[in-house]
This record gives C-alpha cells, sequence and structure tokens, in this order.
C-alpha cells in the first residue's frame, strides 16, 4: 500500500465515525421531537375535548338563561326581584300588566312608592322580617294601578340567602276573589231586605261585647229588642209590598239615629234590635224612647200615610249574663210584657 492510500483510508475511517457520530445524534433528536410532537399531540387533544366541554357548559348556561327568562316573562304570576333596600331590581311583564307600569317605570321606584297608605305599615313590618331572615307566607297588601285603581296583591317572599341584597317575590292579583269573598261575607252577615246586619251578625258582635266585658268590667252594654205592633194588618191591608216599605222605612230611620258604635240589626220578621254599648238603664230607655219616635212617625205608602207602633224591651249585659241567646231571651220577655200591658191597656187587640 502507498503513503497515499493509507491517508485516504484513514481519512474515510473518520469521516464515517464523524457521519455515524452526527447520524445517531439526529437520530436521537427526531426521537425526542417525535416525543414532543406526540405530547403536543395529546395536549392539543386535551384543549380540544376542554374546549368542547366549555361550550357544552356555556350552551347549558345559555339554554337555562333563556328558558329562565322565557319563564320569568311567561308567567302568569307577577314575579320580581327587589333589593333589600326597598326597589323593584327586575319584574316581569304579569307585573306590567297587572299594574299598568311599564318594566321601565317600576325600576325607577321604591316598591313601598305604590302601596295603599293603610297598608304601608304592615307592608314595612313584613319587610323588617324578611330582614331578619323569616319568609313572608301569604300577605297580602293593595297596590296602585297607574290608573289610581288599588289592585290586591297576595305575596310569597322567601326570606333573602345570607349575604344577599335580593329579594325574590311572587305576587297574584286577588282583587277579585277578595271582592267575592267580601260579597259572600255581607250576603251571610247582612239581611236582604233592609241591609241591616242579620241575627248571626248581630250575635257575633254581642259575643265579642261579652268577651271585653269579661276583660273590662266597665264595658257595660244594652240590648233593646223591638217589634212593630200590628204590623201584620198593614199586610193585609195595603200589600206585602206595603209591608216591606214599612220594614225598609223602619230600617233606615233607627239607622240614621243610632250611635256610630251601635250595631242595629233585623232579627227577622217585623222584629229589630239594637246592641248599644256603654249603656246603662237610663241611657237605654232614653235610646227606646228616641227610636219610639222615629217609628211612629207616618210613612207614606203611594197616597196613604201608615202609622206603625211598637214595643221595645230592654236588657242590660251584667256579669249573671254570660251568653248572647240569655240576653236577647231577657229583652224579649221585657218586650213581651210590654206588648202584653198594651193588649190589656186595650191599645192592641191580642
Ligand atoms: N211584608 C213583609 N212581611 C213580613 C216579612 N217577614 C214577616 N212578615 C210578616 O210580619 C208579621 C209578623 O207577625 P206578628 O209580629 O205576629 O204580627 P203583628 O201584627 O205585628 O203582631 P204583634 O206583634 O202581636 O202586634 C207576619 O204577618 C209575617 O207574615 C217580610 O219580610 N215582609
Amino acid at each position: 500500500m502507498t503513503m497515499v492510500q493509507a491517508e485516504r483510508l484513514q481519512i474515510d475511517e473518520s469521516s464515517l465515525r464523524e457521519l455515524v457520530e452526527t447520524l445517531r445524534f439526529r437520530a436521537e433528536s427526531l426521537e425526542s421531537l417525535d416525543k414532543l410532537v406526540s405530547s403536543l399531540k395529546q395536549e392539543a387533544e386535551h384543549h380540544h375535548r376542554l374546549a368542547d366541554s366549555l361550550k357544552h357548559g356555556l350552551e347549558l348556561v345559555q339554554q337555562i338563561v333563556e328558558e329562565r327568562e322565557a319563564f320569568f316573562s311567561l308567567s302568569l304570576d307577577m314575579l320580581c326581584i327587589a333589593t333589600t333596600s326597598g326597589y323593584f331590581h327586575k319584574v316581569n311583564r304579569a307585573f306590567e300588566r297587572t299594574l299598568g307600569y311599564t318594566q321601565e317605570e317600576l325600576l325607577s321606584r321604591s316598591f313601598l312608592e305604590l302601596v295603599h297608605p293603610e297598608d304601608l305599615e304592615k307592608t314595612q313590618h313584613e319587610v323588617e322580617k324578611l330582614r331578619l331572615g323569616i319568609d313572608t307566607i301569604s300577605f297580602d297588601n293593595r297596590y296602585q294601578h297607574k290608573n289610581g285603581d288599588y289592585r290586591w296583591l297576595n305575596w310569597t317572599t322567601p326570606a333573602p340567602i345570607p349575604g344577599s341584597h335580593f329579594l325574590y317575590a311572587v305576587a297574584r292579583d286577588v282583587t277579585e276573589q277578595r271582592q267575592r269573598d267580601e260579597r259572600t261575607l255581607y250576603l251571610a252577615s247582612h239581611d236582604d231586605l233592609t241591609g241591616l246586619a242579620n241575627r248571626w251578625r248581630f250575635n257575633e258582635e254581642l259575643k265579642a261585647s261579652f268577651a271585653r266585658l269579661k276583660r273590662h268590667s266597665n264595658r257595660q252594654f244594652a240590648v233593646l229588642v223591638l217589634d212593630l205592633d200590628q204590623f201584620k194588618p198593614v199586610n193585609d191591608n195595603y200589600g206585602h209590598q206595603a209591608g216591606d216599605m214599612v220594614l225598609r222605612t223602619t230600617g233606615e230611620r233607627l239607622n240614621a239615629i243610632k250611635r256610630e258604635t251601635d250595631v242595629l240589626c233585623r232579627l227577622g220578621g217585623d222584629e229589630f234590635a239594637l246592641l248599644a254599648p256603654e249603656t246603662d238603664a237610663r241611657e237605654a230607655s232614653m235610646i227606646a224612647e228616641r227610636m219610639r219616635k222615629e217609628i211612629i212617625r207616618p210613612i207614606s205608602i203611594g197616597d196613604r200615610d201608615v202609622i206603625v207602633d211598637v214595643s221595645i224591651g230592654i236588657a242590660l249585659a251584667e256579669e249573671s249574663i254570660s251568653d248572647a241567646d240569655s240576653l236577647i231571651k231577657l229583652a224579649d220577655e221585657a218586650m213581651y210584657d210590654i206588648k202584653r200591658s198594651k193588649v190589656s191597656d186595650g191599645q192592641l187587640t191580642p
């Protein structure tokens, strides 16, 4: 082998070694690059999955918000969110429909501003209870409509979540229901013909008076029972309608002279009764005399004047008489005594 040949062989060997080193290094780099790419791929997939689930979550939240908004605005019940400091924060369409104000008009107002003055104190008390963490269940108050009328609202408001400044309230317009209830109560407690209280209502008032007398012995009261004399002949001679007219006029006249605190009722037929609070025997006699004077004034029926007289019995509530029936019975007996004496005097035919 010549010198030149030996030198070339050496060069080739070292170049080859270098080449092999370079190739090994590249192979290692490629391997770690591969690992990096696959870990980046994994990370990208993870981010994709995260993005997908976030997107799904956002869609769900959006759906919940839309559903909530739909229920909020479609609800026939009045729904509102108010601040515990007393302002409307959000109201639904039922609020607008019931009170006649737009949402914008309501949002600029304190929720106490439209409450009926007579209901303000009890409403403030209820709000105070809510602030103390006590729920409001079935609370009624009157709210002013934009046209000036008042509507009865029935509220259900859970106490605010601790730390929250918002109240979530549901209200229902119960005006018609209350008017129906009032009408039913009126019919059950009043006499159709005269519009006076009826026997049931009179008994209720008597029971309340006895309860007051039990608590305060100075709350004496009297009961006067009035029965028209010879009323049957009015019906017989002038007809039932004329009889009705006499009963109505008698009721009106007695109603006009009674004291504000007195309770006047038609017990039935031609019998009336008066409950006179804080009245002694002398005052009761004076009341009876005044009532009789009113009753015996002629009543014009067509072209005739009809005159009817009355017998009035008085009973005073005392410790010994403690129930309504006994007191009315006592006044009734006193009234019949007077009737009997009129018969024996010849003023009345038996
Ligand atoms: N027009 C009319 N008459 C009634 C009504 N309710 C009861 N009456 C009549 O009222 C009368 C009451 O009877 P009484 O009290 O015995 O009649 P009276 O003639 O007043 O008898 P005395 O009380 O003994 O004087 C009866 O004839 C009933 O028919 C009513 O709503 N309208």
